[in-house]
C-alpha cells in the first residue's frame, strides 16, 4: 500500500533524520480516580519517513469482527508484534526502549508488545473502550502511544463521575502515556470525522499481559 502525506518527505530535498526527544520534557496531566496521561508532542522528529516505511512495509490485516447478527470490517487496519519479535523498524525498538527505561521506576516492568493501527481516512476509527484485556481491567499500568502521519483526535471520558473529556490531537511523532488507573477506570476513542482527515498511524506499546 502507498499513501502520502499532504508533507511528504519528497517534498523536502533533504528529509529531517528520524530522532528520538529526551523523554524528560513529557508533561503529566492527572485525570480523576488516579488515571493520568503524559504528553510530548513532536518525540519522533522525521516521523513522516516513519509513516510512508509503516505504511509501506507492514503486513496490515483488513479484520472482520462479528456484531450481532452482522459481520462488519473493523474501520482501521492492524498489526500486532508480540514480546521478542522484531519490530518493523529499528526506531520502534529504541521508541520502546527509551520508554522502558524512563518508566522503569514507576511501572516495574519494560514494555513488550506493540500493536500498530492505520487510520487511513476520516471513516476509519476507534469506539471507545478501554485496554481491559489483560491486567488493565485490575491493575493500574500504561500504555504508550507513538503517532506518526496527519494528526487525528485522540479523546478520553470518564467511566464514573462527571470530569470533562479530554481531546488531544496526535501525528507527526507525538507521544502520549495512559496511566494509572486509566484503562479501567477511563475510556477512549479515535472518533470517525466527516471533515476530511489524513492518515494515521499509531504504534502502541504496552506491558506483558495488557491488551
Ligand atoms: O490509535 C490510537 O491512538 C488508539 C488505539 C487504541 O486505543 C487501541 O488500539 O487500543
Ligand atoms: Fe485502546
Amino acid at each position: 500500500m502507498s499513501v502520502h502525506l499532504q508533507t511528504s518527505l519528497f517534498d523536502s530535498a533533504e528529509a529531517a533524520p528520524l530522532r528520538l526527544g529526551d523523554l524528560a520534557a513529557l508533561r503529566r496531566t492527572e485525570l480523576s480516580h488516579d488515571a493520568w496521561v503524559d504528553l510530548l508532542p513532536g518525540w519522533l522528529t522525521g516521523s513522516d519517513a516513519l509513516f510512508e516505511h509503516l505504511a509501506t512495509h507492514v503486513p496490515w490485516r483488513a479484520e472482520r469482527r462479528k456484531m450481532y447478527d452482522n459481520v462488519v470490517s473493523v474501520p482501521r487496519l492492524l498489526a500486532h508484534y508480540r514480546e521478542g519479535e522484531p519490530l518493523p523498524h529499528p526506531v520502534l525498538g529504541a521508541a520502546r526502549e527509551a520508554l522502558s527505561a524512563h518508566y522503569a521506576e514507576e511501572l516495574g516492568e519494560p514494555f513488550t508488545t506493540a500493536g500498530l493501527c492505520f487510520y487511513r481516512d476520516g471513516r476509519d476509527g476507534v469506539a471507545w473502550h478501554g485496554d481491559r484485556l489483560g491486567r488493565g481491567n485490575t491493575h493500574d499500568t500504561m500504555v504508550a502511544i507513538l503517532s506518526v502521519g496527519e494528526p487525528r483526535a485522540l479523546v478520553l471520558r470518564p467511566r464514573y463521575g462527571d470530569a470533562p473529556q479530554l481531546r488531544l490531537p496526535l501525528g507527526h511523532g507525538d507521544l502520549v502515556v495512559m496511566g494509572g488507573s486509566c484503562q479501567r477506570t477511563w475510556e477512549h476513542a479515535i472518533p470517525k470525522t466527516a471533515r476530511g482527515a489524513g492518515p494515521r498511524i499509531s504504534i502502541q506499546f504496552r506491558p506483558h499481559n495488557v491488551g
